[in-house]
C-alpha cells in the first residue's frame, strides 16, 4: 500500500466520492470534502495529483471555495498537478482555471475511464518535469551568482557568503588567483540588500601605483597635468552598492592610510577637491597573498586589516576541490560551444584523465582558458587532451624562429605569473624586466591578469 502514489480528490458530492475512491485502484485515493480538509491533506500526503470539484461548501453552487482552494495548493505545493471538474457549459470557469495555473479539466458527469487517463498522464507529467528538474539540478551545481561546483568546501564557501551578504560586514576573500573571488564577490552583492546598485571591481595590481589614488578616489579638473575633466573615483561610483577592492594587499602604504581614513569617516575627498563627499558602500576585498606575514613585517597596515576583513572566508584552490576539475570543463565546453556556434559533445576519456591528473596552479582561470582554446581548436566532435594542450607532446617544430622566441616568452610569461599569483610586480621582477616591459608584453601577446 505504502509505495502507492497518493491521488486527492477534492469532492464534496457523497456519491461521486465513494465511486471515484473504487475507480481508482492503483493510487491511494485520498478524499477531502472542502478547501480546509483539502489543504490538511495536500500538507500530510503531499500528493503530486488533485483532482478538485470547483463548487465546494460553503458555496457548492459558486466557484469562489474551488478557485481559492486551487490557489492554496500551488502556493503550497507548485510542482502539484490540479484537475478541475468543470460543472456542465461552465468552460469559461474551467480556463480561468487553466489561467490559474491548473494542468487540465474535466467534464461532469465524471466518465471513470477518461479521468482515470487524464490522472495517469498528470502522474507521467510529473515525474518527467520532476526528472528534469533533478537533472538540472545536477548538471548545473550552480550556487551563489553562478558558481559551478560540487565540491563541499566551495559549497560551505557559499553558504558562508550567503550568510553575510544581506549584513553590511566587510569580507575579505582569500584565495590564489583564478579560484573565483571575483564570481564570489559578485554574488555576495547579488543576494545583498544593494543588489540593485552598482557592484565597481578594481584590481589593485594591475593598476600602475601612482594612478592607483586617481582611480580610487576621483580627482577635480585641473587637480594634475592631465586632469581635463571632473573625474569620479570607483568609490564613487559604487554609491550605494559594493566596492570589490581586488588584490588588496599591493596597495601601497600611504594610500592604505587615506582608504582607511575613508572607511572610518566614510566621506572621501576628490584629488584637488575641497568638499567632502559622503560615499555609502560595502567593501569586499581579495587578495593572493599572506596578508599576516605583510602586517607583520609592517607593508600591510594592520588597522586597516581589521576594517576590511571582518569576516575572512578562504577560498580552496582547484586542485583541492575534488570532482570539479571535470564538472567545470564541461560547464565551459557547454557554455564556450553555444558561444562559438560549434556542435561539440564531450571530452576524450584521454582529455578527461588530463584534466583530473593536472594541477592547476592557475586555477579555475586557466581550465576556463584551456577550454575555450580546445573548443576552438577540436577537429572532431570530442575534446582531446592535445586540444587542451594537456599531453606530454610538445615536439612540433613552430613555424618560424620568431614563432618559437613568442611561444616561449609566452610560457615564460604565464608560468611567472602563475607562480606569483598574477602579481605583476613580483611576474615583473622574476622575469628580470620593468613593470612597463611587462604591460607592454600583456597587451602583445594578449594575456589577461
Ligand atoms: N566555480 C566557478 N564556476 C564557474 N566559473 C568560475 C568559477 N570560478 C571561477 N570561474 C570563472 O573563472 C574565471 C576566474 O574567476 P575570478 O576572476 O572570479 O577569479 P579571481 O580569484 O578573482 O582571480 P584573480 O585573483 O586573478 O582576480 C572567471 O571567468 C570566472 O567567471
Amino acid at each position: 500500500m505504502s509505495d502507492q502514489r497518493t491521488l486527492l480528490v477534492v469532492e464534496d458530492d457523497e456519491g461521486l466520492q465513494r465511486q471515484l475512491k473504487w475507480a481508482y485502484e492503483d493510487y491511494e485515493v485520498v478524499i477531502a470534502s472542502d478547501r480546509k480538509k483539502a489543504m490538511d491533506a495536500v500538507r500530510l500526503h503531499e500528493p503530486d495529483v488533485v483532482t478538485l470539484d470547483l463548487g465546494l461548501p460553503p458555496d457548492p453552487d459558486g466557484t469562489s471555495e474551488g478557485f481559492a482552494a486551487l490557489e492554496e495548493i500551488l502556493a503550497a505545493k507548485p510542482d502539484t498537478k490540479v484537475i478541475v471538474a468543470s460543472g456542465h457549459g461552465a468552460r469559461e470557469s474551467a480556463l480561468r482555471a487553466i489561467a490559474g495555473g491548473a494542468y487540465d479539466f474535466y467534464q461532469k458527469p465524471v466518465d471513470i475511464d477518461q479521468l482515470g487517463l487524464i490522472v495517469a498522464r498528470a502522474f507521467q507529467l510529473h515525474d518527467l518535469e520532476e526528472e528534469n528538474r533533478r537533472l538540472a539540478r545536477r548538471e548545473a551545481n550552480t550556487e551563489l551568482g553562478g558558481i559551478v561546483t560540487a565540491s563541499e568546501t566551495m559549497q560551505k564557501v557559499c553558504r558562508m557568503i550567503e550568510r553575510v551578504a544581506d549584513t553590511d560586514v566587510s569580507v575579505m576573500l582569500l584565495g590564489a588567483s583564478g579560484t573565483g573571488k571575483e564570481l564570489l564577490a559578485k554574488g555576495l552583492h547579488e543576494s545583498s540588500g544593494r543588489a540593485d546598485a552598482p557592484f565597481v571591481a578594481i584590481n589593485c595590481a594591475a593598476i600602475p601605483e601612482n594612478l592607483l589614488e586617481s582611480e580610487l578616489f576621483g580627482y577635480e579638473k585641473g587637480a594634475f597635468t592631465g586632469a581635463a575633466k571632473t573625474t569620479e573615483g570607483k568609490i564613487e561610483m559604487a554609491q550605494g552598492g559594493t566596492l570589490f577592492l581586488d588584490e588588496v594587499g599591493d596597495i601601497p602604504l600611504p594610500l592604505q592610510v587615506k582608504l582607511l581614513r575613508f572607511l572610518q569617516e566614510r566621506v572621501i575627498e576628490r584629488i584637488g577637491g575641497r568638499r567632502q563627499i559622503p560615499v555609502d558602500v560595502r567593501i569586499v576585498c581579495a587578495t593572493h597573498q599572506d596578508l599576516e606575514t605583510m602586517i607583520a613585517d609592517g607593508s600591510f597596515r594592520e588597522d586597516l586589516w581589521y576594517r576590511v576583513a571582518e569576516v575572512v572566508v578562504r577560498i580552496p584552490a582547484l586542485a583541492e576541490r575534488p570532482g570539479d576539475p571535470v564538472l567545470l570543463a564541461h560547464h565551459f565546453m557547454r557554455k564556450f560551444s553555444s558561444e562559438m556556434n560549434r556542435k561539440l559533445k564531450g571530452f576524450e576519456p584521454g582529455a578527461l584523465s588530463a584534466i583530473e591528473t593536472w594541477s592547476w596552479p592557475g586555477n579555475v582561470r586557466e581550465l576556463e582558458n584551456r577550454v575555450k582554446r580546445s573548443v576552438i581548436m577540436a577537429d572532431g566532435n570530442f575534446i582531446g587532451a592535445q586540444d587542451l594542450d594537456l599531453s606530454e607532446d610538445h615536439n612540433e617544430m613552430p613555424l618560424n624562429l620568431r614563432q618559437a622566441r613568442e611561444a616561449a616568452d609566452r610560457q615564460a610569461i604565464e608560468v611567472a605569473l602563475a607562480r606569483t599569483d598574477k602579481n605583476i610586480t613580483s611576474t615583473a621582477k622574476l622575469l628580470g624586466i620593468s613593470r612597463p616591459t611587462l604591460y607592454d608584453l600583456l597587451k602583445q601577446y594578449e594575456i589577461e591578469v
